[in-house]
């Protein structure tokens, strides 16, 4: 089955404000969108949307394909060494971990994921995303305190996904480096 990804005429509203409007966009087999806009547009929020989280305030998503989300929020247990939390995700996907040894999380196995710093954390949110298997992968701010070269490895990630027939949809409001990559600024569909 091939993934496909498309919102039309979407509303968002967080308690009694209306964030967006209007919002349209279609994304096929290989191809990545970026959501820019500033601080509080509903960026998190749309990917939320579309994730199944949270409900649509107006219009349609067609989604089909599963898919994986990573975000702010811990992507492995702080009770378990990093090792520990990505070989049990490991294990229900069914990955190699290919993926940990790209983003450097090999170097990071005997340490308790509760003190990993915040580029560390979201190397391994980004591996736990690769290692689903997901074809339509949605990122919030995916690039929130990577350094330079980890920079570079997400953007890579993401690319390589799109290259193997992935859709990616990325919300942030930092440049994101992507061929053909489209981007749409959430402002301009405030409500
Ligand atoms: N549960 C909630 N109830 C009411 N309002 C909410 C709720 N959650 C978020 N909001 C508000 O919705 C707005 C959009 O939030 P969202 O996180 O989607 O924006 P964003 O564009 O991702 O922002 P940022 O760039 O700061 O991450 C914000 O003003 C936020 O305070």
């Amino acid at each position: 089955m091939q993934p496909r990804l498309a919102v039309q005429n979407l509303a968002c509203r967080r308690g009694d404000r209306l964030l967006f409007a209007g919002l349209s966009f279609a994304l096929a087999p290989g191809e990545a969108m970026q959501i820019a806009g500033p601080n509080g547009t509903g960026k998190s929020s749309l990917l939320r949307i579309v994730a199944g989280l949270l409900p649509a305030f107006d219009g349609m998503i067609e989604r089909e394909g599963a898919v994986a989300l990573v975000d702010e929020r811990p992507a492995l247990d702080e009770h378990r060494t990093t090792g520990e939390g990505l070989a049990f995700w490991r294990r229900i996907d069914a990955e190699s971990d290919r993926h940990d040894t790209r983003l450097g999380l090999d170097r990071l196995a005997d340490i308790p994921f509760a003190y990993l710093s915040t580029g560390q954390r979201k190397r391994a949110a980004l591996a736990r995303m690769a290692g689903q298997g997901a074809p339509i992968w949605l990122l919030d701010e995916p690039l929130n305190g990577l350094d330079t070269a980890a920079v570079r490895l997400a953007e890579a990630l993401v690319a390589d996904h799109c290259a193997a027939g992935g859709i990616a949809l990325v919300a942030s409001h930092q440049p994101f480096t992507l061929a053909g990559m489209a981007r749409i600024d959430l402002a301009g569909f405030a409500a």
